[in-house]
């Protein structure tokens, strides 16, 4: 059930390029209501609007320019039943465990626990039956714990490309091998991110760790909850079919969008045509919008027909940055089908996932309020 009443919530990093984004997104929602920021000591102290370089296209909204923006301690955080986090990964590790341990939930983008074998990694719109593992993750601390816990978003790289690969697998079952070269936008690392020297007319095919989380993350996601012998339950990432997957990650002076091209092998025989796998892109549907949260996208992923979509610049925006853009289904030579795929970074790749993660957890009544 959503709540028909007014939810409080903190953000933590609320002065960065994902913060920002949480900052719009929450001004205009049905029922979260920020009552709380927290970024580092340089900030803390200030009113927001001070403390912030705002870099969005729109004002930075009425009801947080005043609010004073507070250091990251779960005190200060009390009031607030959802905390999202858009912290620098240095500092997020330490944080984000002390507000758990002070009973807070928290929805967070940074990749420091992604890995912990007891926090959902949870893209919205492919995989919200891992929050599941929750009350294991609370019965691990000494003392357990009540209320608090952690759950995670994906890398912005990964989001994009899970979700066709999550409706692809739905359709035709598993895909056996995987192929991406990604195109990302320079917000991806942050502000003031990437010199304008080194990006501007130029691309840069490396950066740092991002490889490497989408080969992992995407098992993750994709992967099972099963239990163990001893009644515990754990992701099991290895049951399904094995998937072998190869990324190569590059720099493009793009604002907000990664593009990934895509090669996919599946282990059925004979592959879906391209027409069978537009139909399926075009068909997924999420649990998120059948709960009603109201950040879910109508439509998860759209599939052009034009042969040369999607393009950052015009596709970035749809569905509010909440769905994903596919385009250029077509037959693979080496391994059986290759598309594109665009997603907003800082908003399901970053911001609006943790934001239907939260209504999720709501809905199905992970979280009371
Ligand atoms: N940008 C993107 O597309 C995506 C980013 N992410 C992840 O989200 C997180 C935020 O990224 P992004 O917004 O780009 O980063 P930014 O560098 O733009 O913002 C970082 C935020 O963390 C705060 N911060 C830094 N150090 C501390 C500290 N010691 N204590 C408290 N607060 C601190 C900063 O506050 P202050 O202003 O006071 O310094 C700022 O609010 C990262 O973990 C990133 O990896 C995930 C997916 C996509
Ligand atoms: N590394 C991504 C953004 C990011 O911060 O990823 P992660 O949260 O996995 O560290 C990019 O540069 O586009």
């Amino acid at each position: 059930m959503l709540p028909d009443r007014q939810v409080k919530v903190g953000v933590l990093g609320a002065t960065g390029t994902v913060g920002q984004r949480f900052i719009s997104l929450l001004a205009n929602h049905p029922f979260f209501v920020v009552a709380a920021l927290g970024a580092s000591e340089r900030s803390a102290g200030k009113p927001y609007a001070k403390a912030v370089n705002w870099k969005q296209t729109v004002p930075i909204p009425s009801a947080v320019r005043e609010l004073v923006v507070q250091p990251c301690k779960p005190e200060h955080f009390q009031d607030c039943t959802v905390v999202f986090s858009g912290l620098d990964a240095d500092a997020a590790g330490d944080i984000e465990a002390a507000f758990r341990a002070a009973e807070l939930i928290v929805f967070s983008n940074a990749k420091n626990y992604r890995r912990d074998p007891h926090v959902p990694l949870i893209v919205p719109l492919v995989n919200p039956s891992h929050l599941s593992i929750i009350p294991q993750q609370r019965a691990l601390h000494s003392p357990p714990l009540k209320k608090g816990f952690i759950v995670t978003n994906a890398n912005c790289s990964t989001t994009g490309v899970v979700i066709p690969l999550a409706a692809m697998e739905k359709a035709f079952g598993p895909i056996e091998s995987c192929i991406i070269t990604t195109m990302q936008a320079i917000s991806g690392a942050g502000y003031p991110g990437v010199a304008s020297l080194d990006i501007v007319d130029n691309v840069v095919p490396y950066i740092s760790g991002e490889e490497e989380k989408i080969e992992w993350e995407t098992l993750k996601i994709l992967g099972g909850i099963t239990e163990t012998d001893d009644g515990k339950k754990a992701f099991d990432m290895h049951a399904r079919h094995p998937l072998r997957l190869s990324a190569s990650c590059n720099r493009v002076p793009v604002i907000d969008g990664h593009t990934e091209c895509v090669s996919v092998r599946f282990a059925r025989r004979p592959p879906p045509s391209p027409q069978q796998v537009r139909e399926a892109l075009a068909a997924y549907t999420s649990d998120a919008l059948s709960l009603g949260c109201p950040s879910a996208p109508r439509h998860t992923i759209f599939v052009h027909e034009e042969p040369d979509r999607p393009q950052p610049r015009l596709d970035r925006d749809y569905q509010n940055g909440a769905g994903v853009s596919v385009g250029r289904v077509r037959q693979c030579r080496v391994l059986d089908i290759k598309f594109v795929v665009l997603s907003n970074n800082v908003c399901i790749g970053a911001a609006t996932s943790s934001i239907i993660n939260a209504e999720i957890a709501i809905a199905r009544g992970v979280i009371q309020v």
